[in-house]
Formats: C-alpha cells, structure tokens, sequence
C-alpha cells in the first residue's frame, strides 16, 4: 500500500486552469495492439502516460522477436484490464509459450467468455489458477478451427474489442455474433473505427461483425487526451463557485464514449465550448436533471457522476451500473462506504441505483479509502471544495489512468500534501 495525502482547497473557489491531459489509455492500448500486429506499419502519436499503457507497450516490446517453443515467459499486466484482454487475444496467435498473469484484483476478474471464444477459435489456453480467471497459459499451436464465434455482450466490451483486433490476422478472418445486450458499446465502436483507421474494413449486420483477413496499411494514429481524465475537472467545475477551465486537443467528434460528459454536464450547471484546439469549461446554473441517468455506455464516467450529484445534493437514479461490480474493485460497494462518509447513501433496486441526500453533511476532515481504483481517488478528489481536509489513501493509485492528475490539481489552486 502506498502513502496517502491532504488535499485541501483554500480561499474563493474560483478555478482558473489550463490543464493538458494524458492521451486516452483506451486509445494508446488499442494503438498498441494495432500497431504490433502490423509489424510496426502502424505508428502512434501521442500514447498515454497512463501506467497501464507502458505496462502494455514494455510487454509488447519485451515479447516483440520472440521465437516458438522455449520456456514460458510471464507477463504481468498488474492492475490493467484492457492490456489482460487485449494480451489474451494477442498472445493466443503470437510465437512463443506465455504465462499471463496480473494483480490479486487481476485474478478476481472474469475472462471465461474470451477464453472460451478463443479456445473455439482454435487457440492453445489454460487456466493457470482458478478456472474462468487469470492467470493463464497460453501457447503457441494456434490452428483457426472457424471464423465463426458467439459471444455474450454484456460482461465486458474488451472481450469483443480484444478479438476484433485479431481478427484481421487471422487466416479465415472472424464474424463475432453477439448475444444479447451489448455493454460498453462506445468502445467497441473506437475498436473498430481505428481499425479502419489502419486499413481494416468490417461489415457489421444485425448482431454479426464480419472482418475478412486482410492487410494493416502504414498509417499514423494520433491518440487523443482522455475523455474519462475530463470528467474530473467537469466534476469541479460543477462544484466551484466559478470556474473556466480550458483542456486543449479534446474534440467534438471523439472516439471515446466518455466525451458524453459534456452532455451529461450541462444540467449539472457545466457548458462545453469546442474552440480551435481544444474545448474550454465554464460553470453556470444548473437546470432540470433528468431522473435517471443510464451509464451503460460509459461505465468509467459514474464514479465523477454519482460523487459530483451526492455532493450537489441531488437524489438522482442511475442504470447501467452492471459491469462496476467487475472492475478495479466493487465500484459499487466502494461508492457506498466512501459516500456514507458525507451522509449520502447510494441504494441498490431493481437495476437502479438511487441517491439518496438527505442527511448530507460535510465533515471538516475525512478519510476517502481507495480500494485500488483510481477513479475512486479522482472522483472523491474535488469534495476537497467543500472538506478542509481531505486524506486520500494510496494517493498514487491515479497512475494507472492519469498520473499527473495531483500535480493537475496543484496547479488549479488545490494543495496536495503527502502523509
Ligand atoms: O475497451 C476499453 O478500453 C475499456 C472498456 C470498458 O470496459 P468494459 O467493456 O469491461 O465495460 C471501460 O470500463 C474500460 O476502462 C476501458
Ligand atoms: C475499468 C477500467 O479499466 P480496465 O478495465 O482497463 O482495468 C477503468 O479504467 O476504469
């Protein structure tokens, strides 16, 4: 466990701030992946600082030249879901015998669905541990059996992502069905449209993804900041008094799901202004919040939305939540405790979640737990508006998305103390 740290915010919340986010670790880890496959033809401009992407991009280049056979080699992917199911898919047609392997939480998160759809595909994959989870061996006999594959959608979009990647690479190519409902749609889309980027056509009907084996083209692909980092400063933009905050190179037109917040914000009292190289925040008055918020296609964005809306006081109810159970930690159970500290209850129905702020009260000192998850430390973060003292444990946890996310806020006016 690392150290924690104070963030305070003193004087008039008033935020003036320019702050140039890291490039979006969804795009830098697809990037990657695209790129390797193409032997190097593709390029990336502008890759993530994010810790998941250099775990991603040191394995790559760790395992690049490998041969067949030999000893097996262990990659550890630590806490980075993304590069765990991209690699899984990646080493099942790559040369060389791989143990893949990640954190304790790594080992707790389920990959039975892309292990079994790889295994009908014709790859040589084992479980290492405990059936259905990581660690696993894989080896190097892949034999495309079919190019025709089913696979439930509503456990992870990354599964999907991980074999459409592959797909172009394989001999007879792939058509992915998907059963039932889709998750985490706008990522798959991202998948697909940077494979075209790269040369890959597809041709999706109905439920079907079809992709022919075919060429990757030379190509650059520049990876654009990270919407998901945004949603913080959304967050305090929405909970200053004032605020302007400019973040330069996001776009209207993005590939990331997660550029819904600026949809989302507006009720929240937060107005988006595309300018030339970037896009600029500014507070204002909130208006009407529609009840139900569905956050089935941008899972990453509800740890700032709930947080921001219990701060506000708003009892507002929330769908899509399903998949948070298997991420970093129980996103949900960790809204939970975190947000029983400012007397604020999150309460499971249905498939809704509600917000219930009534007894909602700012203590003058608290400490926010992390659970390993950076987006816990990033959305609990901006109460420090509101606390005097806020201890964060484990404060480096943010590395794994945005790593320079305290140094950020130190230069919008917050103070941020190691303990
Ligand atoms: O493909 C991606 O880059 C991601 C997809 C989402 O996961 P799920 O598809 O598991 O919801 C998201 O939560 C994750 O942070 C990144
Ligand atoms: C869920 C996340 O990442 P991953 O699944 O790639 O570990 C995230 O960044 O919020």
């Amino acid at each position: 466990m690392g150290k924690d740290a104070i963030v305070s915010f003193k004087g008039i919340k008033d935020i003036n701030a320019e702050i140039a986010l890291t490039g979006s670790k969804s795009e830098s880890n697809r990037a990657l992946i695209i790129s390797a496959l193409s032997d190097n033809l593709v390029k990336v401009n502008n890759l993530s600082d994010a810790v998941d992407t250099v775990t991603l991009n040191n394995i790559l280049n760790t395992i690049s030249g490998h041969t067949e056979g030999g000893d097996y080699i262990t990659v550890d992917v630590g806490h980075a879901g993304t590069a765990m199911r991209f690699l899984t898919a990646y080493l099942s047609i790559a040369k060389g015998l791989f143990h893949l392997t990640g954190s304790g939480r790594m080992k707790e998160r389920p990959i039975k669905l892309l292990v079994e759809a790889l295994q009908k595909l014709g790859a040589a994959i084992s479980y290492a541990e405990q059936e259905g989870y990581p660690p696993l061996n894989i080896n190097d006999n892949f034999k495309q059996i079919t190019r025709n594959i089913k696979i439930q959608g509503n456990i992870s979009s990354q599964y999907l992502s991980a074999l459409l990647m592959i797909a172009p690479a394989l001999p007879q190519g792939l058509s992915l069905e998907i059963e039932g409902e889709l998750t985490s749609r706008p990522y798959l889309e991202m998948t697909l449209s940077m494979l075209e980027e790269a040369g890959i056509k597809h041709n999706w009907a109905g439920n079907t993804i079809h992709i022919d084996h075919q060429s990757f083209k030379e190509c650059n692909l520049t990876v654009e900041p990270d919407w998901s980092a945004a949603s913080y400063w959304y967050s305090i933009a929405a909970l200053a008094d004032q605020a302007s905050i400019t973040l330069p190179n996001l776009k209207e037109e993005s590939l990331q799901g997660d550029s819904e917040i600026s949809e989302i914000m507006i009720p929240f009292g937060v107005r988006t202004s595309y300018i030339p190289n970037g896009i600029a925040l500014k507070s204002g008055t909130s208006v009407a919040i529609k009840e139900v918020l569905n956050l089935k296609d941008c899972p990453d964005l509800a740890q700032t939305i709930i947080v921001c809306a219990a701060a506000k006081g708003l009892n507002l109810s929330f769908t899509g939540l399903e998949t948070l159970k298997i991420k970093e930690t129980n996103r949900v159970l960790a809204l939970q405790q975190e947000l029983a500290k400012i007397g604020v209850l999150l309460i499971e129905g249905n498939e809704v979640y509600t917000l219930d702020c009534e007894n909602l009260n700012f203590p003058q000192k608290v400490k926010f737990q992390t659970y390993d998850d950076h987006r816990m430390a990033m959305a609990f973060a901006p109460l420090s508006l509101f606390i005097d003292e806020v201890e964060m444990e484990d404060y480096q946890v943010v590395e794994k998305s945005y790593p320079d996310f305290w140094k950020d806020l130190e230069k919008a006016g917050f103070t941020v103390r190691e303990v």
